[in-house]
């Protein structure tokens, strides 16, 4: 039985891959698992990541079948399998967890309850780990596809105070983790200022996520304070690290 919250509160530094089931086929998974453990040494080696899992999920899951997806992703990775859903249509049984993601940062009531609402349904027998998460979409830059397919837009950098109210909010309402997402491919990640000022208010691990794609951003981010960093379209990409 996989315990995702308690190692990531019983780690320093973490790490989550995303890989979004409709730009990668089954018959890619070895390939691009391949790349991973490759790039999973690196990490590990150079900074001291001591714990990582497999997000999967995607703003949007259209001609996927999720449950075939991560049955044979779980054939090939041996790291535990997290649900990182869009939507309450990309739940299976067949991972290890879910993040039971909270939009917070907007007002879109199809995001703060209707999908959580939908998805219980059908959580009501599930084994899953479910861990509810504070979600924050952040300015990255350019529209993101969060952005567009929640219709929410997301906090400016440049208003710090917003971030870090919305962030202690999402912890007082029960929230887990809180993630601080910059958006799929952001030109600008979060940036380590507004990563610190967020953590020194929460008691509950900080992931953060988008636009990351070198080691320096990957190390001044853990030094900021993130507990888990995501890594999404550098692997799509196959960007080299070094
Ligand atoms: C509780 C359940 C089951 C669902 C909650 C649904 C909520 C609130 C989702 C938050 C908003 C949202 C659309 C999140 C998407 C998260 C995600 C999987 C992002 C990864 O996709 P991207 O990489 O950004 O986009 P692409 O799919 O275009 O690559
Ligand atoms: O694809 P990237 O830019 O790595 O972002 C990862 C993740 O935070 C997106 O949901
Ligand atoms: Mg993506």
């Amino acid at each position: 039985m996989h315990n995702v919250l308690r190692t990531i509160k019983e780690s320093q530094r973490t790490m989550a891959f995303l890989l979004d089931p409709e730009k990668t086929r089954i018959e890619d998974l070895i390939e691009t698992f391949d790349h991973i453990n490759n790039l999973r040494i690196l990490i590990q080696t150079e900074l001291s990541v001591e714990y990582f899992v497999l997000f999967v999920g995607g703003s949007t899951m259209i001609n996927v079948d999720l449950d075939k997806w991560i049955l044979a992703a779980k054939e090939i990775i041996k790291i535990p399998i997290v649900i990182f859903p869009g939507s309450h249509h990309q739940l299976t049984e067949n991972a290890d967890g879910l993040l039971f993601l909270n939009l917070i940062s907007g007002d879109n009531p199809d995001y703060l309850i209707r999908q959580q609402r939908q998805a219980a349904a059908q959580l009501l027998r599930s084994q899953l780990e479910i861990v509810p998460t504070g979600y924050l979409l952040i300015d990255g830059g350019h529209e993101s596809a969060v952005q567009r397919v929640s219709q929410t837009l997301p906090l400016s950098q440049h208003d710090a105070d917003s971030i870090i109210h919305t962030a202690f909010a999402g912890q007082l309402m029960g929230n887990q983790l809180i993630y601080l997402e910059a958006g799929s491919g952001a030109i600008t990640p979060v940036n380590p200022e507004i990563i610190k000022s967020v953590k020194n208010q929460l008691e509950i691990p900080l992931i953060v996520g988008g636009g990351l794609r070198s080691l320096q951003q990957l190390k001044s981010s853990y030094l900021a304070g993130a507990d888990m960093l995501v890594i999404g379209t550098a692997i799509e990409q196959k960007i080299n690290w070094n």
